[in-house]
């Protein structure tokens, strides 16, 4: 499949350009079609109750149900060119609206990871199969029966002309005054509904410090917004629904009252009375239709800006040549990271380089950028300044999908899929099972696995249930060294575990430097610090010391006791 240009929306329905025209055309015949019942009962009044020919009227009733077949034809056509047309999109635009997703949620930060593109992209289809469209392309074909009228009387026509400029008024009013609400509407609820997914993963908090009443407060009073935009929109559009009805019945009498009069004035003949009434009905069909599913364009609408924004502003990774394996070599040069959302730096001007093979860890208090600058090693986050390279090549540019296979990454809150646990450990991929068991070996989690039910084809639920937090970390361990990486980065990686745990970590990295593996561990406890080469401290952001362990060590020793030495002093003073 050709890669579309930026990928947009628009591009995307241009490829479906002829399909569009088809059902344009196709409408064109079937809105001349329509005609044919009017025509058929002018035919029928004035030619056959006149001559009283049975045979004109078998004739007739025959042509009629050939071009009324016909138009069943048609309309049958023109529904399934849409339904193709809508299956199109999706080929064209599922993979890229899933990948814009995640990146919407990767640039983020997480504050904007929705499945609500996808949500949108379902929405579009449906209403591109649905029968209000049609009112769309049936619509432009009115002037065809106000010219009929015309011919039949101009009475009628100037009736025909004033009663669709009416109604057409009556929808212009409608989008006025509903598709505001219908717009915040939308908002909210988006809004209600990712406060209720939030809510509802983190369930045991909320039950456990009975949070319920609180929340279920917070999601009613969003719910309500919602409520009272939607029955704004409602009301108001039902307001105008009902006026379009009751003046639609009313022109429909009208025009027959017209013709009568015009027949008691002889000016047309009984036939092109009550003709004239059915094509009446049958031009302002379409706004009516309009008008009643104008809530359902509305929301298309919101759909396909929403959609199009997304696609502009997550462009498609520009097509590179492949790199080759790296070797492992990283170079942080003037390094500064803003996380998504954030206002200010997170990390600021970190230099430093990491030979291939070499083990860094990195260490400080909270909040001093540990995790800001793992995403930025992997090239998650993008450089506000300066770069990572790996083998020389800015991390940030390499494809992930490419970059994903010599890397290992094992994040502070480990989320494990939806499947079974060999297919977590290689990461969804074909499973090879000699990589899969020596990478759980290597994490020290294999014994562990075996004791469970079904071993590495237990299922793991959607939240990782059924595992501990150890187990859940080392499994996530697993994931990280599957298929030798070059790279790994592992924050906090014994945050969950016990001494046994521990000790398999230990192994672990003893058996990446082994390997030539470039490793970074982000830490907060010393005992992982005892297979590592150089220490990297860093202080709200900035690279405090860097350098071999011992010696980093030894000047924090130093920094530290004379700290205590003046504070002693100070002390004593007092
Ligand atoms: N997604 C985000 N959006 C906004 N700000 C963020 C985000 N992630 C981190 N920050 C900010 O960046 C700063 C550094 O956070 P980071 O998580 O890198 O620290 P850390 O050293 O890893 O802390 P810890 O040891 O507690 O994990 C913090 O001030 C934090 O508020």
């Amino acid at each position: 499949m050709p890669a579309l240009p930026q990928s947009s929306l628009k591009a995307a329905l241009a490829a479906c350009k002829h399909s569009f025209v088809a059902v344009g055309f196709f409408s064109l015949f079937i809105n001349f079609l329509m005609l044919v019942p009017a025509f058929y009962m002018l035919q029928v009044y004035d030619r056959v109750i006149a001559s009283g020919s049975e045979s004109t009227l078998l004739m007739l009733t025959l042509i009629l149900t050939l071009l009324l077949v016909t138009l069943g034809g048609l309309e049958w056509v023109r529904s399934r060119i849409m339904v193709r047309v809508s299956t199109r999109l999706d080929t064209l635009l599922g993979s890229r609206v899933f990948d814009a997703s995640f990146k919407q949620a990767l640039f983020s930060g997480g504050m904007n990871a929705s499945s609500q593109p996808l949500n949108d992209m379902s929405g579009l289809r449906a209403f591109l199969t649905g029968n209000g469209l049609f009112a769309f392309f049936d619509a432009p074909w009115m002037p065809i029966y106000m010219g009929v009228m015309f011919i039949f009387h101009p009475w009628f026509g100037w009736l025909g002309v004033l009663s669709a400029l009416l109604l057409i008024a009556l929808a212009y009013a409608n989008e006025r005054l509903t598709n505001q609400a219908l717009q915040q509407a939308s908002q909210e609820h988006l809004a209600a509904t990712a406060f209720t997914q939030k809510s509802l993963r983190n369930a045991e908090v909320v039950a456990s410090m009975g949070m319920l009443p609180q929340l279920r407060q917070r999601w009613q009073s969003k719910n309500n917004k919602v409520l009272r935009l939607q029955s704004i929109a409602s009301d108001r559009a039902g307001t105008i629904a009902a006026a379009a009805k009751t003046f639609r019945l009313l022109i429909q009498s009208l025009v027959l009252g017209l013709g009568a009069y015009l027949v008691l004035e002889q000016e047309i003949s009984p036939g092109l009375m009550i003709a004239g009434s059915i094509l009446l009905g049958r031009a302002l069909a379409p706004i009516d239709l309009m008008i009643g599913v104008w809530k359902g364009f509305s929301m298309a609408r919101t759909q396909y800006v929403r959609l199009n924004e997304l696609l502009l502003e997550v462009a498609v990774p520009p097509k590179r040549m492949p790199l080759p394996t790296p070797q492992g070599n990283v170079a942080v040069q003037a390094l500064t990271v803003t996380p998504p959302g954030a206002e200010l730096p997170a990390v600021r001007g970190l230099n430093f380089d990491v030979a291939a093979g070499e083990s860094v860890g990195i260490i400080g208090p909270s909040g001093a950028g540990k995790s800001t600058l793992a995403r930025a090693l992997l090239g998650i986050w993008p450089a506000q300044q300066g770069k990572v390279r790996l083998d020389g090549a800015d991390v940030f540019s390499w494809h992930n999908d490419e970059l994903g296979a010599h890397v290992g990454y094992l994040p502070q809150d480990i989320e494990l899929f939806e499947g079974t646990i060999g297919e977590n450990i290689a990461r969804f991929g074909p499973i090879e099972p000699h990589a899969v068991v020596q990478a759980a070996r290597l994490a020290g989690v294999h014994e562990l696995i075996l004791r469970l039910p079904s071993g590495y084809d237990s299922v793991i639920g959607a939240s990782g249930g059924a595992l501990s937090g150890g187990q859940r970390q080392r499994i996530g361990l697993a994931r990280a060294l599957y298929g030798n990486p070059k790279l790994v980065v592992l924050d906090e990686p014994n945050s969950n575990l016990d001494d046994q745990g521990e000790r398999a970590l230990n192994q672990a990295l003893q058996h990446l430097k082994a390997c030539g593996t470039t490793l970074f561990v982000i830490t907060h406890r010393p005992s992982v610090l005892a297979h590592i080469d150089k220490l990297l401290v860093l202080r709200e952001g900035m690279q405090a010391l860097y350098g071999p362990r011992d010696a980093v060590l030894a000047e924090l020793q130093a920094a530290q006791q004379q700290a205590a030495a003046q504070s002693r002093t100070t002390e004593r003073v007092q």
